[in-house]
């Protein structure tokens, strides 16, 4: 669809002159009496469009500022006198920040200079692009930003100084910024304290950890807001209205790399600056009607558990720390019993071994809430139907591993599940059988390349809306009812049996859950998903490469 002119003028772009012209949808300019439809003013800001012009998309642009006389830009970030030549004699000029994308899913600033004969053209441009960026009322205005000094390799507080601020306000996103001093500070400020209703939206400086710890927060504010009861594992919970973002400063950053294709904090300030949204599913998880937690990426018993457990201790050693459990608890090879059953998911929604990764406007996310669940309800499914109907897997598992969405993380840049989606309703059980230390190995590694790792005969996948899984131990021993046992009385129990099985490798030591990287109190746990119950400042990963035209040619 043709878009309606808003302003064009002969301006000069790095030296040449160029036909200028605004519409509602991107800013473009073109050398003036150049019809080759190839060749564009001096260095290339971004795509050509239809009409061979380079254009900026509207919604991309970041701000508008008049230029300061006596400079002029020459390059990004950087600001420089530079000699001027006769088409850029007059000094009257505005420069345009926008976003630039580069390699692997990474957004930059970049910035073009137009200048013009006089100042009064000048002022009319910057206002007219202003006006355009006011009309994006999806952009943040306010922010309410956490920084974890602690997190990662204890960056957190630099890089958002040094990274993020700048494009903030630069942006003219105003903040309210609380360096956390404890552990829970920012899920209980969230919780009781913050005046929510004056922002548009929640920052997170940190990692996984830190994230959990803000959702936490927001969806236990949202939800006794609303009178609704989080202990109850069936209640329907109400969605968050504040959208998240994360600023990547932690250890493994896996939620701000699986849903914005990257863990650089420019790139993730940006997309907080163009007011992105992307829903995702969050899994409840409860210890019969007691709440534990929630959980967004991995929930694993057995080896992330253990590998978690044991990394706990080596905090010290920052992103460090994994790498060493992982190769410890690998070696210990340790297997745990337990019963699984679950709620497969429709076949609308597809199942793990697909191709077809979540990517930005994924069509499985996208399809109303009824095409994903099924329209049939669960009790007037025949037996016959396994659909719908619950079912039962028992056995002995080195790994339990739930992904509620692809889990793509530097370790492993396709994930737990590559085609797991963020806003499908389902998680996906990965049930990893008893099998030898060098088939397990081969398993794990194919979580660092491009082969499938479920490819095994001891790798089972599910597509599922509800888990329950219950240790051995506590289907068989009905009197070893953990559920109020505090750690120190476990410790107890499971050391006395450790003694009895001398060789473990035992089958009823037990395991702990790794839930987005906190260590569960419970073995035995009651796992819902709730479809898109928050929005995050992010667009999914997008499918197009660096050079490819973001968007239609025929909107520009
Ligand atoms: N001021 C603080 N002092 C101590 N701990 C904190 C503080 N603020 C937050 N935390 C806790 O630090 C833990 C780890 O934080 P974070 O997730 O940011 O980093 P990480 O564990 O290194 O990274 P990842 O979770 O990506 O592996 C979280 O559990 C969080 O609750
Ligand atoms: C012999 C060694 C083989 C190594 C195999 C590498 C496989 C890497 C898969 C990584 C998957 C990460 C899933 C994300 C989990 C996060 O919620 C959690 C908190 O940040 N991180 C970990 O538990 C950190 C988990 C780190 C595991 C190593
Ligand atoms: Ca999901």
């Amino acid at each position: 669809m043709e878009q309606k002119l808003l302003l064009s003028s002969q301006l000069s772009v790095h030296n040449t002159l160029c036909e200028v012209t605004l519409n509602s949808a991107a800013l473009s300019w073109r050398p003036r009496g150049d019809n080759t439809h190839k060749r564009a003013a001096g260095r290339r800001y971004g795509p050509l469009n239809a009409a061979g012009s380079q254009y900026v998309p509207v919604c991309e642009i970041i701000s508008v500022q008049e230029t300061e006389e006596d400079c002029a830009s020459t390059g990004v970030g950087k600001w420089q006198k530079v000699p001027q030549t006769p088409v850029e004699s007059n000094q009257h000029a505005f420069t345009v920040s926008y976003v630039e994308r580069t390699q692997k899913h990474r957004w930059r600033c970049g910035e073009v200079t137009l200048h013009c004969t006089d100042r009064t053209l000048c002022l009319q441009w910057v206002q007219a692009i202003r006006e355009q960026l006011s009309l994006l009322t999806i952009r943040p205005k306010r922010l309410l930003v956490y920084i974890n000094p602690y997190g990662g390799k204890h960056h957190g507080k630099r890089i958002y100084e040094q990274k993020v601020a700048p494009i903030f306000s630069r942006a003219s996103i105003s903040t309210d910024v609380i360096v956390t001093e404890w552990a829970n500070h920012a899920r209980d400020h969230l919780k009781t304290e913050a005046e929510l209703k004056k922002y548009d939206g929640v920052v997170c400086v940190g990692g996984d950890g830190m994230f959990s710890e803000i959702i936490h927060g927001l969806i236990s504010r949202t939800q006794s807001d609303s009178g609704v009861d989080q202990n109850l594992s069936d209640e329907t919970l109400i969605p968050c209205s504040l959208r998240i973002g994360i600023i990547p400063a932690g250890s493994t950053d896996c939620i701000c790399y699986a849903t914005v294709g990257s863990n650089d904090p420019v790139t993730s300030a940006l997309h907080i600056v163009v007011g992105d949204s992307q829903p995702m599913d969050v899994c409840s998880i409860h210890h019969n009607n007691t709440f534990l937690r929630y959980s967004v990426s991995l929930l694993g018993y057995g080896f992330y558990g253990d590998v978690l457990t044991d990394s706990e201790r080596k905090r010290w050693m920052g992103p460090a720390r994994y790498d060493i459990s992982g190769v410890k608890t690998f070696m210990s090879h340790r297997y745990y019993e337990g019963t699984i059953t679950f709620l497969p998911a429709d076949e609308n929604v597809g199942t793990p071994r697909d191709k077809l990764p979540c990517r930005t406007g994924c069509n499985i996310c996208s399809l109303p809430s009824a095409d994903k669940q099924g329209s049939r309800d669960e009790e007037s499914v025949s037996d016959t139907d396994r659909k719908g109907v619950w079912q039962v897997i028992r056995g002995k598992f080195l790994a339990i591993n739930a992904a509620c969405m692809s889990c793509a993380c530097p370790r492993s840049p396709k994930g737990l599940s590559p085609s797991a989606h963020l806003a499908d309703g389902t998680v996906d059980l990965i049930l990893v059988r008893r099998c030898s230390r060098f088939d397990f190995l081969r398993h794990l590694l194919r979580h660092t390349n491009k082969d499938d790792q479920f490819d095994y005969p001891f790798v089972e996948v599910y597509r599922v809306r509800q888990f329950h899984f219950t240790p051995r131990y506590e289907e068989t021993n009905s009197e070893l009812d953990l559920r109020e046992a505090d750690g120190s009385g476990r410790k107890r129990f499971f050391s006395r049996i450790c003694r009895e099985h001398p060789a473990c490798n035992c089958s009823l030591v037990h395991s702990s859950w790794n839930c987005d990287g906190e260590i569960l109190p419970h073995a035995a746990i009651q796992v819902r998903v709730h479809c898109q119950l928050i929005k995050l400042f992010a667009r999914g990963i997008e499918e197009h490469s660096v050079f490819e035209e973001p968007y239609p040619l025929s909107a520009i």
